[in-house]
């Protein structure tokens, strides 16, 4: 039979009272932490590195290497596994300290629990904030609305409590729990788990699990199944792409081979080398250090911590920005600017009411603070509440924007009072239809100037014991009309002038009243367009201007982002507070700032250091940053391979020896690989950065096979120009010099498309960078290799001066054409 509560209290040895201080560090020591949910266990090495080789192209180098072994051919197979090796360790290493800077950053956003702890046995209880990881079996703990549950806990209390557990059940609509005192068998509606977020109202619970023996500990981490972002739809679906076309080469060339020359196991190997050459597999090793570059300067120069490293990329891709107003475009510091009657006229007693439910709906519930508006509301207003009995708390309904308490009046009967957004008051409220539009035409012309406006209405009762609820709240009496100055937050209005700068289109998606929202827009420098309440997916927003979506709900903010989705553009969210958390998750990518409640910050990908947008604007451009060097080493290294295939295939097909060995082909490859790392510190051009940095796959093989071909042309240029060259001089084999020469001009030319085919780059002038030097370093090893031991060894030889001639006969035509298909390329674009 399942426990009562006094049952399970006595079981964890503790006490409504809570734990003393000495107790809850005996249970640390025995219990161990309560890891957060959000952190992954660190990755052992081994493990790292088989996690690597998961990765769609070492598989494909892995297959590849074993067709190799499996004709004999152990020299390709060897360097096909040192490459594996490789890329394998650069991408753990690279990984692990990604992981662990990303580590340090999440603990600087990590939540705290609110605590019940004695200092003493004979000491009073203190309500505490403890770090989540120092929560123990037995604490009582208090839940309010934005928190994360920090623990598996049993209700002891609670009051109009939903939570949103679909870290759990995959259930995003907000489940209602109560602290039943015996609850049936299978009910779980007594219980919260860890990671579940509160939406509504508050509870007293105990800790009856923490760490890997919560019930999302034992379900081994794993976390809710987000749609593909931007950065899976574009980087994924460009590797799959090139992992089918890298696939069906070695076919290709050996069907090739034996149509022409009746070759098939001899060429295995050369085909192997030539797909091999084809793979980009340096691509996880940069995107990993171009992300984690790109996100611990932001962490050191801005304080903004990026908890998902893709999500980096996605802000740089950004089409639409959504934002909240309350607490992202305003402070979130109201003031009370009016207390208004219903003849709109000054009258204190709408101010008392008000308070009066904001002090028993506070102590009612046992929250640890009153939100903004109930602040400003007992700020205001100064003592007051005592001179009545609270009777229930009706804690804020985000469904319909209601708070409220029910107090003991004259008599003994009970006095409801309710609060909350103007059209529903005025909806409970016993009035003429005349009156109540006159009344609501009175709320939108407060808001229309800036001010937050709150009803206050309320109902004389009968008194008794039944609970109250929603139903309750009929033919109540209008009181009046509260209005609130909420300043703008410093900094805003820079920030969204950058961010649209940017190309980015911003949508202001609010709890609030429009004509509020609308003000505030049009205060922070912004031309409104369309204005909408409630769910408005379909809202097409006029270029340059703002839509306003006003008066939404969680699941509105969500379903508009969905929309924005759908409809193929990048979209990120903004927003602080529990209603914005749907929306957060159903973006490409949620942001919040630090002071953002702890659902809002635990499930958001990027969280801003202060609350200050300006630091968004960095974000989006590091992001940019990022994306626009993991563009550039793409669309560099597939160029140059997709056109390095092409040649050899034609080469394969009429020389009678094969064009390059495939020792040599590999080299090559190497040199490449080692070189391109440099992209992980270029420095885009500016001009790369103005718009949103999307790596839209089709775009991305449009611009391969243009650049592609062009190389290809080159190398065959070569062959041609090598073919028709007078034959080698004693001693050179005609084989040798043809492999040292297009070895030299294949580098050669690798390093001109490093150069000139970087993002946004300006094709003259400028500092070289790294990319600079590193196609240096590139253009030397092609033309001294070949004459040196090593060359040698790959069976190269030294070329005769005449061949560098011949070999600047093509490459200064290549480069020019390279800068005119560049700058034909970049006007195309938008
Ligand atoms: N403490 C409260 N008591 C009564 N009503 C409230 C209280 N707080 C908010 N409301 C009402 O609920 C409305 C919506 O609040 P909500 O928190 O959903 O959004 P918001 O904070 O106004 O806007 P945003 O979505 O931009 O953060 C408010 O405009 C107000 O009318």
């Amino acid at each position: 039979m399942p426990d009562t509560s006094l049952r399970l209290l006595r079981r964890l040895e503790t006490g409504p009272r809570g734990l003393t201080d000495t107790e809850a560090a005996a249970r640390l020591a025995e219990h161990g932490e309560n890891t957060p949910a959000a952190a992954p266990p660190a990755l052992s090495w081994p493990r790292r590195s088989v996690r690597a080789l998961r990765d769609p192209f070492t598989s494909v180098l892995l297959t590849l290497g074993l067709v190799s072994a499996f004709v004999a051919s152990w020299g390709t197979a060897s360097v096909i596994l040192a490459l594996v090796a490789v890329s394998c360790a650069l991408r753990a290493a690279g990984e692990r300290r990604a992981d662990r800077s990303l580590a340090a950053l999440r603990g600087l956003v990590t939540g705290t629990a609110t605590v019940l702890r004695r200092t003493g046995r004979a000491d009073e209880p203190r309500a505490r904030e403890v770090p989540v990881a120092d929560l123990v079996p037995g604490d009582i703990v208090r839940l309010g609305p934005g928190d994360l549950v920090p623990a598996d806990v049993r209700l002891l209390r609670a009051r109009g409590l939903t939570v949103r557990q679909d870290t759990l059940t995959g259930e995003s609509a907000p489940v209602a729990k109560e602290a039943a005192e015996v609850p049936g068998e299978s009910a779980e509606s007594h219980l919260c788990f860890q990671g579940s977020q509160v939406v509504s109202g508050s509870a007293g619970a105990v800790v009856v699990a923490t760490g890997a023996r919560t019930r999302f500990g034992a379900a081994q981490r794993v976390p809710v199944q987000r749609g593909p972002s931007a950065f899976d739809r574009s980087v994924h679906g460009i590797s799959w792409v090139l992992v089918r076309f890298m696939l069906l080469t070695p076919p290709l060339v050996l069907m090739a081979s034996a149509a022409v020359h009746g070759r098939v196991l001899q060429t295995l190997p050369f085909a192997v080398a030539v797909a091999v050459g084809l793979t980009p597999e340096m691509l996880p090793v940069i995107v990993t250090t171009c992300l984690a570059r790109g996100a611990s300067r932001l962490a050191d120069a801005h304080r903004v911590v990026v908890r998902r490293l893709p999500a980096l990329h996605d802000l740089g891709a950004v089409d639409v920005l959504c934002l909240d107003k309350t607490g992202t475009l305003t402070q979130d510091r109201p003031v009370l600017a009016a207390a208004l009657g219903p003849d709109g006229r000054d009258d204190p007693e709408v101010l008392r009411w008000a308070a009066v439910a904001a002090w028993w709906g506070l102590t009612l519930s046992e929250l640890p603070a009153p939100d903004a508006l109930d602040e400003a509301l007992l700020t205001a207003a100064g003592p007051v509440g005592e001179e009545y009995d609270g009777v229930a708390a009706l804690p804020f309904d985000p469904a319909h924007r209601l708070a409220g308490a029910v107090v003991t009046g004259a008599l003994g009967r009970h006095v409801l009072i309710t609060k909350g957004a103007a059209e529903t008051v005025l909806e409970q409220c016993d009035l003429t239809e005349g009156e109540r539009e006159r009344l609501l035409g009175l709320a939108t012309r407060h808001a229309e100037s800036g001010l937050r406006v709150l009803a206050v209405a309320t109902a004389e009762l009968p008194a008794r014991t039944r609970p109250y609820g929603a139903r309750d709240a009929r033919d109540l009496t209008f009181r009046g009309l509260l209005t609130f100055r909420d300043d703008l937050a410093p900094g805003a209005a820079d920030a969204l002038r950058t961010l649209t700068g940017l190309g980015v289109e911003v949508r202001v998606l609010t709890g609030d009243h429009p004509a509020t929202a609308v003000r505030a827009c049009r205060d922070l420098g912004l031309t409104v367009g369309e204005v909408r309440t409630g769910s408005a997916p379909e809202a097409a927003g006029t270029p340059g201007t703002v839509t306003v979506v006003a008066r939404c709900t969680a699941e509105d903010k969500a379903r508009v982002v969905a929309g924005l989705r759908a409809a193929g553009l990048t979209v990120g969210f903004l927003g602080d507070g529990v209603n914005d958390v749907p929306a957060m998750l159903a973006a490409d990518v949620g942001v919040a700032p630090r002071g953002a409640v702890d659902v809002a910050r635990e499930s958001a990908d990027v969280v801003l250091g202060e609350k200050d947008l300006g630091a968004l604007g960095h974000a989006v451009l590091a992001g940019r940053h990022s994306s626009a060097n993991i563009a550039s080493y793409l669309r560099v290294t597939l160029s140059s391979n997709l056109g390095n295939v092409f040649a050899m295939l034609a080469a394969g097909l009429l020389l009678p020896f094969l064009p390059m060995l495939p020792a040599q082909v590999l080299a090559q490859n190497l040199c490449f690989d080692a070189s391109q790392l440099a992209f992980a510190d270029d420095r885009p051009d500016p001009e790369a950065l103005r718009r949103p940095t999307r790596l839209r796959p089709p775009a991305f093989l449009r611009f391969l096979t243009g650049f592609g071909l062009l190389n290809a042309v080159a190398d065959l240029a070569t062959f041609g120009v090598l073919t028709l060259a007078p034959r080698g001089g004693a001693g050179l084999s005609d084989e040798a010099l043809f492999h040292s020469a297009w070895f030299t001009e294949n580098l050669l030319a690798q390093a001109l498309a490093m150069l000139l085919l970087r993002s946004g780059r300006r094709i003259a002038g400028g500092r070289p960078g790294p990319v600079g030097w590193a196609s240096a370093v590139l253009a030397g090893a092609g033309l001294l290799l070949p004459a040196t031991p090593l060359g040698a060894v790959l069976g190269l030889t030294a070329l005769p001066a005449d061949r560098y001639l011949l070999l600047a006969a093509v490459l200064v035509p290549y480069a020019l054409a390279l800068i005119v298909a560049r700058v034909r390329h970049d006007r195309r674009q938008p």
